[in-house]
């Protein structure tokens, strides 16, 4: 997708919103995830934390989940927040999952400014690895 085709601050709305809907009794550290699609719907999630701890769910799961739930697609575009509203970066599963669906030339607004998923997952693991080998 051409950069000015890219509503920024429309993501950034809607990860802020989406970071209001936020379960984190535990870290209290809200998080709001939005994503531009191809076809130019925005989808976002939210962190939805467990009293087992390591079951959290990052606002990423929530987002890729409804994007598929919503007529699937591909990211051209990613924003997310932290309780602040300050651009937070995905952590290392996140961006695998955002890798799965990323469209070509996918960008992510980082805290250095806006990277492409290369930069961000470098060598990544892809589904073009899972090709048979016997
Ligand atoms: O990419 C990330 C990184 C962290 N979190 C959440 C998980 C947990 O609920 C809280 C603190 O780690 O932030 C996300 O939602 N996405
Ligand atoms: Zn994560």
């Amino acid at each position: 997708m051409p950069a000015e085709d890219i509503d920024w601050q429309a993501l950034e709305d809607a990860a802020k919103q989406a970071m209001q809907q936020a379960y984190a009794p535990y870290s209290k550290f809200p998080v709001g995830a939005a994503a531009l699609t191809e076809d130019g719907r925005i989808v976002s999630g939210c962190n939805v934390e467990n009293a087992s701890y390591g079951l959290t769910l990052c606002a990423e799961c929530a987002l890729v989940g409804q994007l598929h739930m919503t007529g699937g697609g591909k990211i051209a575009a990613f924003y997310c927040v932290d309780g602040q509203g300050n651009i937070l970066m995905p952590c290392g599963r996140c961006r695998q999952l955002l890798y799965e669906f990323r469209a070509p030339g996918m960008q992510l607004m980082t805290t250095q400014g806006i990277k492409s998923m290369d930069q961000v997952l470098p060598d990544a693991f892809g589904p073009e690895h899972l090709e048979e080998t016997t």
